[in-house]
């Protein structure tokens, strides 16, 4: 039978009488990779860290492997670890010195475990260097160590590679795929780096004003999608105009030197011929596969183009 490892129902987070996280549920099984994503202040982070408890939901249920979490109780989950954006050591021990000193809050982990984790994130030769020394990827590795130490059921990463370089990155990335894959470890993950998670993720939630606008199978998000074509133009401004005033016509994205657009019931004859009467000096349409990015931007939509033009 699939065990459910994390299971959240209705939860509800209020600031000032304002919504942050509204009715948020979703469920996950051992190896999951879940991705949170959503605009700035769109509730990721509340969502994280109450799943975490540093700081408590308004109302809704949380399950972690059949035990429910609750505000009240003062013991952190031990089937729960967590990473920030930037996780901070003490910056004069060692690397290996600051895992020992949180290996000694639990009583199963010993110097093997820490030696396996160095070896997993790939820090055993720099383990006995002060963590001073180390760079910011290095750094968010050694916290995705510390957050392993307890052997969790669920790990939960928010914006785990923020000021990383690309190889940074795609190591984390690469690291994260690895531990649900190998370990079996479930994975929460937030990030705006949607051409990483949609590689990694298996399950994606988006979020937006606190409201979830999909949850479901990576795979099934692109059947939100409507047909998508790229324009490719030297006058970017005069198509963006134009698209405005057609209520069948949604931008989904701009460049330099092309519009994003999809459309429900025109063909790309109908698209054609409208930029034909433009009298574009250059022009070409390219029907494209949507990513992650660009579904992303169809669910959160707020009619961002309107100043530009
Ligand atoms: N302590 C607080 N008091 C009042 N409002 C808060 C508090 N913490 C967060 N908020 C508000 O809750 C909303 C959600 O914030 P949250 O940090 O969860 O967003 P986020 O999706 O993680 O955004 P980002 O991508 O910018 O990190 C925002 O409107 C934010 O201003």
């Amino acid at each position: 039978m699939i065990k459910t490892i994390i299971r959240v129902d209705n939860l509800c987070k209020k600031y000032n009488d304002k919504e942050v996280v509204d009715n948020l549920s979703f469920s996950a099984e051992a190896g999951d990779v879940i991705g949170l994503i959503g605009p700035n202040g769109a509730g990721k982070s509340t969502t994280m860290k109450i799943i975490t408890r540093l700081i408590s939901k308004s109302s809704g249920d949380i399950y972690i492997n059949g035990q429910q979490l609750d505000n009240n109780s003062n013991v952190i989950s031990r089937d729960v670890g967590f990473t920030s954006e930037s996780p901070s050591f003490y910056n004069y021990l060692t690397g290996i010195q600051n895992l020992k000193l949180i290996a000694n809050l639990y009583p199963n982990v010993d110097m093997d475990r820490i030696r396996s984790l160095l070896e997993f994130v790939g820090l055993t030769e720099a383990a006995n260097k002060k963590v001073k020394a180390y760079s910011t990827g290095m750094k968010q590795r050694l916290g995705l160590a510390r957050a392993l130490l307890n052997r969790p059921k669920v790990i939960i990463l928010d914006e785990p590679t923020n000021g990383l370089d690309p190889q940074g990155m795609r190591e984390i990335y690469q690291l994260i795929s690895k531990l649900a894959k190998e370990e079996k470890v479930t994975v929460i993950i937030s990030s705006h780096l949607l051409y990483y998670l949609e590689k990694i993720c298996n399950k994606i939630i988006v979020i937006n004003h606190g409201k979830t606008v999909y949850y479901g199978n990576t795979e099934k998000i692109y059947e939100v999608s409507k047909e998508l074509y790229k324009v490719i133009t030297n006058d970017t401004e005069k198509v963006l105009k134009r698209l405005f005033e057609i209520e069948e016509y949604e931008v989904i994205t701009s460049d330099f030197d092309s519009v994003t657009v999809s459309m429900s019931n025109s063909t790309r004859e109908d698209l054609m011929n409208l930029l034909d009467d433009l009298e574009l000096e250059d022009q070409d349409i390219i029907k494209i596969d949507p990513t992650l990015e660009d579904i992303f931007l169809m669910l959160v939509k707020e009619e961002p183009y309107e100043k530009v033009v």
